[in-house]
């Protein structure tokens, strides 16, 4: 479980300002284990910084950090690592000179048998036979390094997985592969938590729980039938056409000459 309480950070305004900019705002937000949850809201509402201060690549002005009853405030990204909290960039590093197949073991802990990579990056759209022996470098399009940091985290398969928009710079096809992937993690229920960083409806409603942030505050917190409503989403019929209660089909009104 994941407990933040009271959390602020803030800024300087400007540079060499003394007045400060307050970015996430007094937010208290638990997230229990085996969840699925979706933080969404608007551009700039604070969602990455809320996750960078998760994952502890930014420390809060104030407030507190618990994971698994654990305070962790003041431990850093690699304490933080180790107690199984796992977090994908919306914007990845590239690691020029180090291999795909590299990358996956470190992510893992150990030496991954081939299948094991084929799955992961399979899982994230990529073939492996393609890029298991590529650098993590510039040659790499953002799709594609979004995608492998991803298959990363798989392979990692942290207690508390974050991931910040995994549909950004990401095609139609490989997204439809990626939303499958999250399906199943969500299927399988299997004690971990999942926070997603995302404003893609269709991500949005695998969600367990939907956290609504704007100006740093959360503003809404429910489920996909509550919340999806009053983000503008609306279900999808075909227009016009009513649904109603299927008529009984008497097989004796089928013709039997045809
Ligand atoms: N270190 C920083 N210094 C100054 N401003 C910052 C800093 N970090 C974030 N901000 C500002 O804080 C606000 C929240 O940024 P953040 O990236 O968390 O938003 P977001 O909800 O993830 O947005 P998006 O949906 O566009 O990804 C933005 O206005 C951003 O410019």
């Amino acid at each position: 479980m994941l407990e933040l309480k009271n959390l602020t950070f803030e800024v300087p305004l400007s540079e060499g300002s003394s007045e400060k900019k307050r970015i996430i705002d007094d937010l208290s937000l638990t997230i229990p284990s085996d969840r699925f949850t979706v933080i969404t809201g608007p551009n700039g509402g604070g969602k990455s910084t809320l996750a960078k201060l998760i994952m502890g690549v930014e420390q809060p002005t104030a407030g507190r950090i618990l994971f698994e009853g654990e305070d962790i405030t003041d431990l850093g990204i690699t304490e933080r690592a180790r107690r199984g909290i796992g977090y994908g960039f919306q914007q990845p590093a590239r690691f020029k000179g180090m291999k795909v197949k590299k990358l996956l073991d470190i992510a893992a802990g150990k030496k991954l048998p081939m299948l094991s990579c084929n799955e992961y990056l399979a899982k994230v759209g990529l073939c492996s036979a393609s890029y298991l022996t590529r650098e993590v470098d510039k040659n790499l399009s953002g799709g594609e390094v979004k995608r492998i940091e991803i298959a990363t985290i798989l392979a990692r398969d942290p207690q508390l997985a974050i991931y910040d928009e995994p549909e950004a710079g990401i095609d139609l096809w490989s997204f439809d592969r990626l939303t499958e992937t999250f399906r199943s993690i969500h299927e399988a229920r299997d004690g971990r938590s999942i926070v997603i960083i995302s404003h893609q409806e269709r991500i949005i409603q695998l969600a367990d729980e939907i956290v609504v942030l704007r100006d740093g505050r959360v503003v809404e917190t429910g489920a996909p039938d509550d919340i999806m409503p009053k983000l503008g989403f609306v279900s999808k019929g075909i227009p016009g056409c009513q649904l109603t209660e299927p008529t009984e089909l008497h097989l004796t009104e089928i013709p039997t000459t045809c």
